[in-house]
């Protein structure tokens, strides 16, 4: 497990490029036949990879978090952005296609994740698992790649036209703090979350996918009035602070999951950053 601790903004302008992506970026989370994890200070979030190319893996517990089992303290959002796969929960076996959302809840012991076949025109499946500390349980969920709150943003007068589909949230599946989705650009548009915002009250990441492998997301971060840039490809993970913005925009579509936790779960509570207030 990669610990990365917290950050705050007066860090972010002596950094240089090295510093912002080690300290922000999360690569390499997508490897055939193991489970990666990053443990972020930040909300303590958990952010975690399974591909499971050659047979099912378990989802193991890790020193670092000091529980029995993974899920002994935490609760989690799992969704797979792989070929079509599978996850056993103490013996019950969803589906999970591409796109596909599986809550799990707080108390879950043996977590089994699989592919339906590694082989296939789709590849192995590509488990995203987004974890944060629970007070409670509530009850493991799944919901299919069309299902979820859909919200049309944008304008592709502005390239931004697209799609979020909000999963697990106050009105949908609920959870104790994990607030997750997926943003779909329209063909056209590259830019996302543009008015950028931030939200004070929660951390957030955007893993980006289905970015084309010659293709990068300029994403931006650090306070609104003194912001930096990483350049990500696909699978890739970049971890905001509270304080910081969460915007970007492609050479080519794409899409991305963002997932949150903190304070509150409004997905509304956020404070926009006029355009031209960025810096
Ligand atoms: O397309 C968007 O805009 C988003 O997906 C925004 C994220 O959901 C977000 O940053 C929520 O706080
Ligand atoms: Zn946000």
């Amino acid at each position: 497990m990669d610990l990365r601790y917290a950050t705050s903004p007066e860090h972010v302008p002596g950094m240089d490029t090295d510093a912002l992506r080690r300290r922000f970026l999360v690569q390499d989370l997508f490897v055939d036949d193991e489970v990666r994890a990053v443990y972020t200070h930040h909300d303590r979030v958990v952010l975690v990879g399974v591909v499971p190319a050659r047979g099912p893996l378990a989802l193991p517990t890790f020193p670092e978090i000091r529980s029995a089992h993974f899920f002994e303290h935490r609760e989690a959002g799992v969704v797979n952005v792989g070929g079509p796969g599978t996850i056993t929960v103490d013996g019950t076996t969803h589906t999970v296609d591409r796109g596909a959302f599986l809550y799990v809840g707080r108390g879950a012991e043996d977590v089994v994740l699989a592919s339906a076949d590694p082989a296939g025109a789709g590849g192995p499946a590509a488990f995203y698992v987004f974890s944060a500390p629970a007070h409670t349980t509530h009850p493991t969920t799944l919901v299919g790649p069309d299902g979820g709150t859909v919200r049309e943003l944008g304008d592709p007068l502005t390239s931004n036209r697209r799609t979020l589909r909000q999963v697990i949230h106050e009105d949908g599946v609920r959870s104790c703090q994990v607030v997750m989705g997926m943003t779909t650009l329209h063909p056209g548009s590259m830019w996302n979350t543009m008015p950028a915002h931030t939200h004070d009250r929660r951390t957030e990441v955007y893993l980006y996918v289905d970015v084309p492998a010659d293709a990068r997301v300029v994403h931006l971060l650090g306070e609104p009035t003194e912001t930096r840039h990483l350049l990500v490809a696909d699978r890739e993970a970049v971890i905001a602070p509270s304080w910081s913005v969460h915007s970007g925009v492609g050479t080519a579509s794409y899409g991305f999951i963002w997932a949150m936790a903190g304070e509150n779960q409004s997905f509304d509570d956020m404070d926009g950053h006029p355009i031209t207030d960025l810096r």
